[in-house]
């Protein structure tokens, strides 16, 4: 395993007497796309939230190996994870559906601009700073339309596009912002066989462009199709961690996933269909 991009140590949420993630050490190496899975209520968005600083963990270190050197995420207020270098997509999309899908992009580098202005009144005045911040958001806006294939819906408002391009836009607007570590909350949800392959062809390609990829996801196609490592969950506890090959093999992943519990989990198939 190559260097890690973010080293998960013994994290533990509770949420009053119900433990959903109880002492989940993993890592995920720089440049790799690894998943974490598991039956439902695996606690697979619970570490999720937590890595993205939705939620605080109750104990453990969730540290990010970023363009800044080393970052506790733990203890990074939720505002200040995406500066960090984490960006996210939502289960459900959320899109600034009135806007334009260009303007979406550009709203999301609103940071990096405010930053060039110095927070101050550069940008109304127009000097170089802003200019040259401010071209480079545009270049870096048209790179993700053409990556994720919008170009032609650059005008349209987002709240138009089809559902499967709503999502490639999610992430387009996400790689806007820059970062180290692309966090995906099962971004296949919804979209057919086509649009689940072109999903998966974008995520490899960001993972080729040097970002480190973390992702939840149900469609175990998708999962065993793209992802270098998988950490998988179960009751809160991790029960396995390894490459698809591995997983797909493991007594303890497929023993979870066949439902020996009392849980409403996912078929067993989800898994060993997925070579
Ligand atoms: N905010 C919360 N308050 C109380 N309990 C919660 C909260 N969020 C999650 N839980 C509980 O924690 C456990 C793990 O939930 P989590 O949503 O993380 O699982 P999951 O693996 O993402 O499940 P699914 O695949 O169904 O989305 C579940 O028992 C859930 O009911």
């Amino acid at each position: 395993m190559s260097a890690p991009i973010l080293q998960v140590r013994e994290l533990v949420m509770r949420f009053g007497g119900l433990t959903a993630v109880n002492h989940v050490s993993f890592e995920a190496a720089r440049g790799d796309i690894t998943a974490v899975i598991g039956p439902n209520g695996a606690g697979k968005t619970t570490v999720f939230n937590l890595i993205t600083g939705f939620y605080t963990p109750s104990a453990g270190e969730i540290i990010l190996h970023g363009r800044e050197g080393e970052r506790g995420l733990h203890a990074t207020p939720g505002h200040r994870i995406a500066r960090a270098g984490v960006a996210r997509t939502f289960q459900n999309i959320r899109l600034f559906g009135g806007m334009t899908v260009l303007e979406n992009l550009l709203v999301a580098q609103h940071n990096r601009l405010q930053a060039a202005t110095g927070f101050g009144v550069a940008a109304i005045l127009g000097l170089g700073g802003y200019r040259a911040a401010e071209r480079a958001a545009i270049e870096r806006a048209k790179h993700w339309l053409e990556a994720t294939r919008l170009m032609d819906r650059a005008d349209d408002p987002a709240g138009a596009l089809p559902y499967g391009a709503q999502r490639r836009l999610e992430i387009a607007r996400a790689m806007c912002t820059d970062p180290v570590l692309l966090c995906l909350d099962e971004p296949a949800a919804g979209l057919n066989p086509r649009e689940s392959e072109e999903l998966a062809a974008l995520i490899r390609l960001i993972r080729d462009g040097g970002c480190s990829i973390l992702l939840i996801e149900h469609d175990m196609g998708v999962v065993m199709n793209i992802s270098d490592h998988i950490v998988v969950l179960d009751h809160g506890k991790k029960i396995a961690d390894g490459t698809p090959g591995q997983i797909r093999e493991d007594e303890a992943v497929i023993a979870a996933y066949l439902g020996t519990g009392d849980e409403d989990e996912e078929p067993a198939p989800a898994v060993a269909g997925a070579a």
